[in-house]
């Protein structure tokens, strides 16, 4: 469970995140969503301990985010853009995360690895991957180590469509296993079948958390994306 309190985040004079109080349940899958540097991957950020809170709190299973590190054991993360040593393999990649934590094979996620047929072409160097192909990388390494807790920024961008369905897949069975999945996507028609629950987000600021179910009765509409685009135009009356 994360729970975010008051928080507020600035880059010196500019306000990214303006008293944002949210709460993110097990079991749930969560889009983030609003317009570009609407500060959703600040948000996120904050979440990992990639951005310094100053103002506010975020609790991860109930402790401080601020207090001990070690709450990112428990996160999955697949960045919006991967980085990763140009000279190293796909094989070595893997195989130097795995190394990072004390998993037993046993326990290791290595579904994606398969599904995505990544052992096929292990040995290319990251530094040569076309842009999906790092992409599938980073999804494997997001659910490798069968985290609480997955964050996925724009996890569908750049993949095909068979690769997008087997990571959506994958989402819906790990949120059906009791994980809390945060993602956050601009492709609001692929969310429809993966998201429970939607916080829509514009200049720092959090306009709805709802339930998708309730979202729908409320908007009268039968999918996200038009929902979104009542929200929309009632802020602009
Ligand atoms: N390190 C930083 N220093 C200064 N400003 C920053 C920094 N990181 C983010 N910002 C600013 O904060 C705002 C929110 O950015 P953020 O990347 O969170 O947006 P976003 O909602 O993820 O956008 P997108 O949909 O384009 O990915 C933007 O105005 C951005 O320029």
């Amino acid at each position: 469970m994360i729970e975010i309190k008051d928080l507020t985040k600035k880059f010196s004079k500019f306000t990214a995140l303006e008293n944002l109080n949210l709460s993110f349940t097990n079991g749930k899958s969560i889009a983030l969503i609003g317009p570009n540097g609407c500060g959703k991957t600040t948000l996120i950020k904050c979440i990992l301990g990639l951005n310094v809170i100053e103002t506010g709190d975020i609790m991860v299973g109930g402790r401080s985010v601020k207090e001990d590190f070690r709450y990112r054991k428990d996160i999955g993360y697949m960045p919006q853009i991967g980085r990763y040593p140009e000279n190293m393999t796909i094989e070595q990649t893997v195989n130097m995360i795995r190394e990072t934590r004390n998993v037993k094979d046993a326990d290791l996620d290595t579904e994606l690895l398969d599904a995505f047929e990544l052992t096929k072409i292990f040995g290319k160097k990251m530094g040569n991957l076309s842009g999906g192909t790092t992409q599938k990388v980073s999804a494997v390494l997001a659910f490798m180590f069968d985290p609480k807790i997955i964050i996925l920024d724009e996890p569908t961008a750049g993949l095909d469509p068979l690769a997008s369905e087997i990571l959506k897949n994958k989402i819906i069975k790990e949120r059906n296993r009791g994980k809390l999945i945060i993602i956050t996507s601009h492709l609001l028609s692929e969310l429809d079948d993966i998201v429970s629950d939607i916080v829509f987000m514009n200049e720092g600021r959090v306009i709805v958390q709802q339930s998708v179910e309730d979202l729908m009765t409320e908007h009268k509409s039968e999918r996200i994306s038009e929902s979104i685009i009542s929200i929309l135009k009632e802020m602009k009356k």
